[in-house]
């Protein structure tokens, strides 16, 4: 059994909310990805956090630097969960995770470009991030990446952290990522360039809760 979470990866606000109504019903958590947070900016959040109240909302901030005052104004205004880099000082992921306790939600680390991220995993599970982010970029998939071996890696820590797997997912591999240990399974593209996005995200989502 696994979440599914969808990546709003679109530049465009009305098109986002648009996507939103259509996937909202058929994932547990609706994520603002990184180029439509920058371009969008908190006023996106607040308008999704009332539109979708049953779902959980992640915002993919990437932080890199200035942990607690970057991320704390997203988990006031709704956030449930906001995305730290794994790349970035300890200090900022801290940072971020002390903004997510203050208000009870979680903050995740992605691993992008991390290069050992078995040990990354266990110190910053050590500081008390909620999710670790195995996560294969857009630039990285199109060099030919896939998520799937760090998941093993990760996976095979037994740490009790949450695992979220990003990076091309799809219908055809979520059995594969459920079962080597994602609690979370992200999904954009397979979704957003669907012909049916609604029916894709409830595929998706029938196996991820399976
Ligand atoms: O996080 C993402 C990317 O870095 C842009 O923000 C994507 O949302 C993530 O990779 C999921 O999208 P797909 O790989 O298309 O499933």
């Amino acid at each position: 059994m696994a979440l599914t979470q969808m990546a709003l990866d679109s530049l465009d606000f009305d098109a986002t909310i648009a996507l939103a109504e259509k996937v909202a019903p058929h994932v547990d958590i609706l994520e603002i990805g990184t180029p439509c947070i920058k371009h969008n900016g908190i006023k996106l959040l607040e308008t999704l956090r009332a539109k979708f109240p049953n779902n959980k909302i992640l915002v993919d901030l990437k932080t890199m630097d200035a942990g607690e005052y970057e991320s704390e104004p997203f988990y006031k205004a709704g956030a449930d969960i906001c995305v730290v880099l794994g790349v970035s000082d300890i200090g900022t992921i801290k940072g971020v995770i002390k903004a997510a306790n203050k208000y009870g939600k979680k903050a995740q680390v992605d691993l992008i470009s991390v290069e050992d991220k078995v040990a990354k995993t266990k110190e910053v599970a050590a500081a008390g991030a909620h999710i670790i982010g195995i996560h294969t970029g857009l630039d990285q998939q199109a060099a030919g990446q896939t998520p799937f071996a760090d998941l093993a890696a990760v996976a095979g820590l037994n740490l009790g952290v949450d695992i979220s797997v990003a990076g091309g997912v799809k219908a055809a591999t979520a059995a594969q990522v459920r079962d080597a240990g994602a609690t979370i399974i992200v999904a954009g593209a397979a979704i957003y360039g669907a012909a049916d996005p609604a029916a894709a995200a409830a595929e998706i989502t029938a196996i991820a809760h399976a």
